[in-house]
């Protein structure tokens, strides 16, 4: 389980980018962060994997606190946290079989890293997981000749062989187009059931959050004003968070 307790982030003095947020997840879940820009949706993420360095508050995954974790148990435990992200972050000149073996550098010695040295096993479970994200006859083109919903596809098998607790994903369909957009939540929504992680995904996309999220939380200049199950964003809770306009132009 993942809970946020509490959790403060100002980057300036006086002017909170989070203030006291608190949410718990269950694996299985997969959870979108809604709300309009700059409410905070990054910070959160952010703070999830201590890319940045939160003031207060508690993140226990599985009861172990992230935020006191020393240089070497942060390492270990990025292991558990995979990411996906609106670039996809993938090396275009290298085989989609390559960028997905890359998700394994956490487990390696930096030297067996830079040398590209992968075991038989891993070289195995990178193309199950291409064949589970229907890229199977891929494997061996390279990134930059593939379309955004393929990419973020490489993205997602890249977190998966990580042997991950949680996904976050910032913003993972932001560069796609509407049914490229569609198959990447339901991909991302199976698979969290699948393998029984955490999914996290930042959306600007309410309709797609609202289909396919079971947990939605909803944030407004940096509180959290809306933690329940997808059925329950109503327009009331949709008009909260973004204004009464917003909510009539999505009704
Ligand atoms: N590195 C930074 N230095 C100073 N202020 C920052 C920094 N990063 C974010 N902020 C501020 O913190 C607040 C929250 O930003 P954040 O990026 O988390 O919002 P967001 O909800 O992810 O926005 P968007 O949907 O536009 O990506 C904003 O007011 C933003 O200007």
């Amino acid at each position: 389980m993942l809970e946020v307790k509490n959790l403060a982030k100002s980057y300036q003095k006086d002017k909170p980018a989070l203030t006291d947020i608190s949410f718990k997840i269950d694996p299985g879940n997969f959870v979108a962060i809604i709300g309009p820009s700059g409410a905070g949706k990054t910070t959160i993420l952010r703070s999830l994997n201590q890319l940045i360095k939160d003031d207060d508050g508690e993140i226990l995954l599985d009861g172990e606190d992230i935020r006191s974790a020393n240089k070497k148990e942060l390492r270990k435990l990025r292991r558990q946290i995979g990411m996906i992200f609106q670039n996809y972050n993938l090396v275009e000149r290298l085989t989609v079989l390559e960028n997905v073996l890359h998700g394994r550098l956490g487990y390696k010695s930096t030297l067996a890293g830079v040398m590209g040295h992968y075991t038989e096993d891993e070289k195995k479970e990178a193309l199950d997981l291409l064949d589970k994200v229907g890229l199977s006859e891929f494997a061996l083109q390279r990134c930059s000749e593939l379309s955004g919903g393929q990419k973020q596809r490489v993205g997602i098998a890249r977190a998966l062989i990580q042997h991950p607790k949680v996904i976050l994903c910032d913003e993972p369909i932001a560069s796609l187009d509407p049914a490229s957009a569609q198959n990447v939540m339901k991909l991302l929504k199976q698979l969290t059931d699948e393998y029984n992680i955490i999914c996290i995904a930042n959306l600007h996309q309410i309709d797609l959050a609202k289909q396919h999220a079971d947990q939605i939380i909803g944030i407004r200049h940096g509180e959290m004003i809306f933690n329940d199950s997808a059925d329950k964003l109503d327009q009331a809770a949709i008009a909260e968070l973004y204004g009464a306009a917003a909510a009539k132009e999505l009704a």
